[in-house]
């Protein structure tokens, strides 16, 4: 009544109009009610009539209408109730049925893949490149391959399945896909891509963003069979490379600078039942797909990879994918929790060939010996030997519960269609041979494999009618569902539900209303579609239930804070979380991703102190040992994990286990380029220690080098992904030991003589304690040498390592020792103009000093800047004009004219300082006899002018020629 006066008191006719219908539609709703079924069908007439009283009152004004109805508080009614009770028997039955039906295809599912063999090696040969001539691998068909060899012999090798150049990643998942979805019947699985580096592992594995691979497609089959499974699954994401053999996590950020901690170490546990454990893993909770792709693109951005001559991105390490698989409420599987391991393999490679050195050699070394081992313990899983050699190597630990019995094995071996990769294809296959079920000499006959295929064959039918079934019952089901959502959402009985139904026939669907306010990216709510004067007050919403009753009917533990569009667009999966998950635990052991992304972190927090009551909380799992650790982190970013509030789910047997959302993990990356396109790969690694600027005596510098050594797998670990300045501002952090450089730029002599030329140097004005400048009068000519503690002398500056010609000019110079008298006398730039004028000007040697003294003053000694000139001049013997003479003789010729040589402007000096020149080189050359820097000296010189004479074409004058005898015949 207080309605109906307060819309009478309204001046507008408009609102007279509505507020009258309103007061009539509620009067003969009221009575319609009272007079139970036949009143409600002569709604629709009443509501008809008003329509066409008002003709502006449209069909959404009579939905509206609808929707108040539907929400009107509704006295119990026991028809409803039969109602619910009988559609949830009917749900029942058929989940019953559809669980029969999931244990008869578990069963032919395993049936079929023990037809199969546990451990099925397929094939894939590689498509020609573009340039590449047609090899001697050809795929006969979809079991056997031919090689041809030598001497027009060829070879068969028979296969599980042989997949053409030209066949595609559907083709190879269709063979894949029963596997995976034997993980979800609680089987153990590992599939891995072996072959020869370049032979597409990664390309199967990875797949493009056009065509996926085996990982993202088995994640998503993985997401799309656990719905259709009518159970709720936990499911965690971890992925790890074994480089050099040492684990790594690959979801875990690097530390970007020295004081960062480092991560824990990976270890691998074996737990009582035998199961294998990886210490410190991390272990991300996934609830869909794309959450799950996100972290495998993070992992393979800094997955190790290098450009070999084989391959330009090369993988130089084995990338390991873990999927763990829970089911609390499904005891007809063969376990409770399950994994998948994925694994790209390294590329085995011929280091004779790739002609690898260094660090690619120690890598391609560890890659095949891991891959001997594997080889091993397959070889001997199939021949059912009492010893397994799973110790053999980290690769084989690891997976050492997910390859033996109960467990099924996909080995799919990769290889070239080059003629030139015959040898890398015979041994790839041979590998293959080796661990394949069927062996040579226990060949299956035809009859008995023609057999086999039929059974397969009516096995698989079963399976796909099956299925068919299945989805058949789902579908039964979900409408089911939805009506006893109807039901308890509105409190009308069926009947009831089709009158109202179809009185809204004119506008949208009735449910569609309600379907958008469940799918929270149409944000519009039954409030506000109705007239402006009919929306409830906030205290009137409270009376009426609605906006409760809609909430709990559409989602049951859905967050007071209607946050409706997120959860509808990513929870398509049902998540169990962990009731253990309390704030005692904490978020992440990597405290340099804390500390690095601490805003970030402070700022998820209130995101996820809101979210905490949604189910779609993302759970990271860490080992029990780090819990004072994480506690620590979980404390600072003020997290707290709340227990599950849905009652129905079962509690985490987890007792270690953490909460946090992926999302906010995959914001520990924030600042790496986005991860959501295909992960680049560069070929970017840490690969050697830079030293620093400054002089070091070699006990400093064994010093750093053993505290490079200290920092392990993080010196190679790949920081891919990175924007050049990025990387330059990584390069310039203060007191970083290592630095990244390209892999394709390796360091050349010139930077390693350099390198060990400063590392040696001590100035006069620099000798520190243990050395001692001393003026070898009688043997040196006034040089003054620097005698270091192990007896051993060094000249006050090393020399130079190469000539180098100005542009302006026509002579050579020795730029690094301008450097060397520049660093030693630590003169400005505009001396040192000043010193390349003088020093190379065309005037004679007392000339130079002079002006070096008038320039350096006391800071330098005669007897030092003579030194200097001294061995300048010797190196700038040879002027360009000899040079191009030179080019015509032969080597013989050119030692014999070396003597005869005219002095170049730089060496005009008299016979006397002539002599004394030559005395003092050879002097040296027999005082330091062949060891100590001196030495040194010499071979660089030797190594500069042999480089000037190669390069003219004289190819057979060696390191060995002395060219200092050359100068006193
Ligand atoms: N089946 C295929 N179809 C199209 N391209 C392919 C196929 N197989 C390989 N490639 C291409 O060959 C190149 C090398 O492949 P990929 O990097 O996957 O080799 P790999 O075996 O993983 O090498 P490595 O062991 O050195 O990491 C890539 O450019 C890839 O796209």
């Amino acid at each position: 009544m207080v309605f109906f006066s307060l819309t009478f008191s309204s001046i507008q006719t408009k609102q007279v109009s509505l507020g009258l219908c309103t007061f009539i539609f509620f009067s003969s709703f009221a009575v319609c009610r009272m007079n139970s079924r036949k009143s409600v069908q002569n709604l629709k007439e009443t509501i008809h009539s008003l329509l066409g009283f008002k003709s502006h009152l449209t069909s959404t004004w009579a939905k509206s209408v609808c929707d108040i109805i539907k929400n009107l508080p509704h006295e119990g009614s026991t028809r409803n109730k039969n109602d619910e009770s009988k559609i949830k028997e009917e749900i029942a039955a058929l989940t019953d049925s559809i669980n029969q039906l999931n244990i008869q295809r578990r069963q032919l599912l395993n049936d079929l893949l023990e037809l199969k063999g546990t451990i099925r090696v397929f094939c894939r040969v590689r498509p020609l490149t573009f340039g590449e001539n047609l090899g001697p691998v050809v795929a006969l068909d979809t079991s056997n391959l031919l090689l041809k060899l030598a001497d027009n012999k060829t070879k068969t090798y028979t296969f599980d399945k042989v997949f053409n150049p030209g066949s595609s990643q559907d083709g190879v998942f269709s063979e894949v896909e029963p596997v995976i979805k034997s993980v979800l019947d609680g089987y153990n699985a590992c599939i891995f891509a072996y072959g020869q580096t370049g032979t597409g592992k990664t390309f199967t594995m990875e797949g493009t963003s056009d065509s996926p691979g085996i990982v993202p497609r088995t994640i998503e089959t993985l997401f799309k069979q656990a719905v259709d499974s009518n159970h709720s699954f936990l499911v965690t994401f971890s992925m790890l490379e074994i480089y050099l053999g040492n684990l790594r996590d690959l979801l875990v950020p690097q530390p970007m600078r020295t004081t960062d901690p480092l991560p824990p170490c990976l270890l691998i546990q074996t737990d009582p039942k035998g199961g294998t454990r990886i210490e410190n893993l991390v272990s991300i909770q996934v609830s869909d797909f794309h959450q799950a792709l996100k972290l495998y693109r993070l992992g393979c951005q800094l997955r190790s990879t290098a450009s070999t001559n084989s391959n330009t991105t090369s993988s130089r390490s084995h990338c390991m994918i873990r999927i763990s698989i829970t089911c609390f409420d499904a005891p007809e599987r063969r376990q409770e929790t399950n994994k998948i391991w994925l694994v790209d393999l390294g590329g085995s490679e011929r280091v004779m060939k790739t002609k690898a050195c260094g660090r690619r050699l120690d890598e391609g070394k560890a890659i095949n010996l891991s891959l001997s081992a594997l080889g091993d313990v397959i070889h001997a899983l199939q021949r059912k030997k009492t010893h397994i050699p799973y110790r053999n190597s980290k690769l084989t630990q690891v997976l050492k519960d997910s390859l033996g019995e109960g467990s099924k094995t996909l080995m799919l071996v990769h290889v070239s269609p080059k003629e030139g990769d015959l040898c890398e294809t015979i041994c790839s296959l041979n590998f293959a041979e080796r661990v394949k079920s069927v062996h040579l000499g226990h060949e299956e006959s035809n009859e008995v494999r023609s057999h086999k295929e039929a059974a397969m064959k009516n096995l698989q039918q079963k399976i796909e009618k099956i299925e068919d079934e299945r989805q058949h019952l789902r579908r039964k089901i979900k409408k089911l569902n939805d009506k006893l959502e109807e039901l308890t959402r509105t409190g009308l009985s069926l009947e009831e539900q089709e009158e109202l139904s179809h009185l809204s026939n004119e506008g949208p669907p009735l449910e569609l209303a309600f379907t958008k306010n469940r799918i929270g990216n149409v944000t519009t709510s039954s409030q506000s579609q109705l007239p402006r004067f009919m929306r409830s007050t906030i205290c009137s919403r409270s009376k009426t239930g609605m906006e409760h009753q809609t909430l709990v009917g559409s989602d049951p533990c859905h967050s007071r804070r209607k946050r409706q569009s997120r959860r509808a667009e990513s929870v398509t999966f049902p998540v169990k979380n962990n009731s253990e998950c309390n704030s005692d635990h904490s978020i992440s052991r990597s405290t340099c991703a804390v500390e690095l992304n601490r805003k970030t972190s402070i700022d998820n927090d209130t995101v996820y102190s809101q979210d905490a009551s949604d189910c779609d909380i993302q759970t990271v799992v860490f080992p029990e040992q780090h819990v004072s650790q994480l506690t620590s982190n979980h404390q600072r970013m003020g997290q707290v994990s709340h227990p599950e509030k849905n009652g129905s789910r079962k509690p985490n047997k987890c007792n270690s286990t953490k909460v946090l959302k992926a999302d906010q993990w995959l914001d520990l990356y924030k600042d790496e380029p986005s991860i959501s396109g295909s992960p680049p790969r560069n070929n970017w690694v840490l690969d050697m220690p830079i030293p620093e600027k400054k002089h070091r005596s070699s006990g400093q510098k064994k010093a750093e080098i053993l505290s490079n050594e200290k920092v392990s797998i993080y010196d190679f670990a790949m920081q891919r992904n990175r924007s050049k300045k990025q990387k330059q501002a990584a390069l310039q952090v203060p007191g970083r030991p290592v630095s990244e450089r390209l892999v394709d730029k390796p360091p050349t002599l010139k930077d390693l003589f350099a390198e060990e030329s400063r590392s040696n140097f001590i100035s006069p004005t620099h000798a520190t304690k243990g050395q001692t400048m001393k003026h070898q009068e009688d043997s040196l000519d006034g040089l003054l040498i620097v005698d270091n503690r192990d007896g051993s002398l060094s000249p006050p500056d090393s020399c130079c390592d190469g000539l180098e010609q100005f542009d302006n000019d026509d002579e050579f110079y020795a730029t690094p020792m301008v450097q060397a008298v520049k660093d030693s006398v630590q003169c400005s730039d505009s001396s040192m103009t000043k010193i390349s004028r003088y020093q190379f000007s065309p005037s004679d040697l007392d000339n130079s000093i002079s002006n070096l003294q008038e320039i350096f003053g006391v800071v330098a000694q005669p007897s030092e800047l003579e030194w200097y000139h001294k061995q300048v001049m010797a190196i700038g013997l040879a002027g360009k004009e000899d040079m191009a003479a030179y080019s015509q003789s032969s080597p013989k010729e050119i030692r014999q004219n070396l003597p005869k040589l005219k002095p170049q402007r730089s060496l005009l000096i008299d016979d006397k300082k002539q002599k004394d020149l030559r005395m003092t080189l050879i002097k040296s050359q027999e005082i330091t006899q062949n060891k100590g820097a001196c030495y040194i000296l010499k071979q660089k010189v030797q190594i500069s002018w042999a480089t000037a004479l190669l390069g003219l074409g004289f190819l057979d004058l060696g390191f060995d020629h002395d060219f200092f005898n050359g100068l006193i015949l």
